[in-house]
């Protein structure tokens, strides 16, 4: 994992080598490969695992799940080979404490007030919108929102246009997209996604 001050940037929703390599010539920290079932981005086990091989080791490949049973998790996180399991769902202190033993870097995804990074034993925390990946932004600008303490990534309805405010204004760690940087839902676009990592990294640290 990136350990320099600029923003941590992970591109999610991969499906094609195609996509793959495009994040990681943007120069992305992580790639994300969806395993939530009903979304326009979902790959299986084995897909995942093809494109995986791909990734240099530099770049943190992590598997993102939302609602699933633990042992569903464990389960893709083994078969597809990625470093990182990111969770959209209720899972608590409990479930990643059992996840803990797979060696996997932990995220945590929650549209809900957070006060730090770490309180249900995740390596890293993700504020995001209600209904993940689905491009819809939430009101990281507003008044009431307090940003959490410690490692966090800012999502929902990013997109190059409004990376670099999004960032100067949270003072997140990093950042996660998905339809963002997408020609049409479901399609990424080598295009945005480099867009994307420049316009995250203008000007390098905010922290
Ligand atoms: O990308 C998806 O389809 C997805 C499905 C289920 C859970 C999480 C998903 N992606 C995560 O959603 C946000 C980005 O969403 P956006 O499309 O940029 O608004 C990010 O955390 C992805 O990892």
């Amino acid at each position: 994992m990136s350990e320099t001050s600029a923003p941590f940037v992970k591109i999610c929703g991969l499906k094609t080598p195609r996509d793959v390599a495009a994040a990681v010539l943007a120069g992305a920290d992580a790639v994300g490969f969806v395993f939530a079932p009903g979304s326009p981005r979902t790959v299986d086990a084995a897909a995942a695992r093809a494109l995986a091989r791909e990734v240099p080791p530099q770049v943190l490949t992590v598997g993102v799940f939302r609602g699933q049973p633990v042992e569903e998790v464990r389960r893709f996180a083994e078969e597809s080979g990625v470093r990182g399991v990111q969770l959209h769902g209720e899972e608590g202190p409990g479930d990643f404490a059992a996840l803990r033993a797979g060696g996997w870097t932990l995220l945590r995804a929650t549209s809900r007030h957070a006060r730090r990074c770490g309180e249900y034993g995740e390596d890293l925390l993700l504020i995001d919108a209600p209904d993940p990946g689905s491009g819809k932004p939430w009101n990281w600008g507003s008044a009431e929102f307090t940003a959490p303490r410690g490692r966090w990534l800012l999502a929902g309805g990013l997109t190059p246009g409004t990376v670099r405010e999004a960032l100067l204004a949270t003072r997140a760690w990093g950042v996660d997209v998905s339809s963002g940087v997408e020609s049409e839902r479901g399609v990424k676009s080598p295009e945005l996604i480099r867009a994307f990592v420049e316009a995250a990294r203008a000007g390098d640290a905010v922290q």
